[in-house]
């Protein structure tokens, strides 16, 4: 983190009751050249990844749907929210994350994924960044049922959707994950399913 424009950084630790959230000040050259002080809060759940499911063949998608409380607290009328199948890393890396995650979520065991994007998620409040990958699936990857770690009360809702249902969802404003959005339309860009 060695650079010029930030000295004298301070942080306190506000909570650490699950994730943790710390208060940093420091100071920061401004580029008029004035050093002004700065006080950020800073929530670090370290880092996530998730995958965009697809079938060239059947020309479906599959997503979840589960219920997130933050979104219900800011105008999502009923907290579900259709999402790629995606975690937290904890302590695998991004790619064996994806896989644990699609067979936890969703059911199918994947043998292959590809790395498409790596970005910030909310670069203003949280440290996390985000590992973004495609991946085919068939049918006979089908292990489970999926729907989530019973143990954590995941109550996760399997969608395999037609690709243009996905786009269409899209358009009309009912897929409101940055996350979801990205994925889909690389998924048009790169023309993933024809
Ligand atoms: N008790 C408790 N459990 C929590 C809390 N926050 C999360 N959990 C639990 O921690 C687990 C996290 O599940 P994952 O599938 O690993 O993560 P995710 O919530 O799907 O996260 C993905 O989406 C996030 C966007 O909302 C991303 O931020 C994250 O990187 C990842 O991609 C879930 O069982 C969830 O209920 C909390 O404050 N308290
Ligand atoms: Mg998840």
């Amino acid at each position: 983190m060695a650079n010029n424009h930030v000295k004298n950084m301070e942080s306190s630790l506000l909570s650490d009751n699950y994730y943790i959230l710390k208060k940093f000040s420091f100071d920061f050259l401004m580029s008029n050249g004035e050093w002004v002080n700065q006080m950020r809060e800073v929530y670090d759940r370290g880092d996530g990844a998730g995958i965009l499911l697809y079938n060239k063949e059947k020309k479906t998608v599959v997503l979840t749907k589960q219920f997130r409380m933050p979104t219900y607290l800011n105008e999502n009328k009923d907290g579900m929210l259709v999402e790629i199948c995606a975690g937290m890393l904890d302590k695998d890396n991004p790619e064996q994350c994806v896989i644990r995650e699609t067979e936890e979520e969703v059911g199918y065991r994947l043998k292959e994924v590809k790395k498409v994007y790596e970005a910030y998620s909310s670069p203003g409040v949280m440290t996390e960044k985000m590992h973004f990958f495609i991946g085919e699936y068939t049918d006979d990857m089908k292990v489970s049922d999926g729907g989530g770690v019973e143990d954590e009360h995941e109550d996760i809702e399997v969608l395999e959707i037609p690709f243009e249902e996905a786009v269409r969802m899209l358009n009309h404003g009912e897929i409101v994950d940055t996350r979801t959005i990205v994925l889909l339309q690389y998924a048009q860009i790169h023309k993933l399913i024809e």
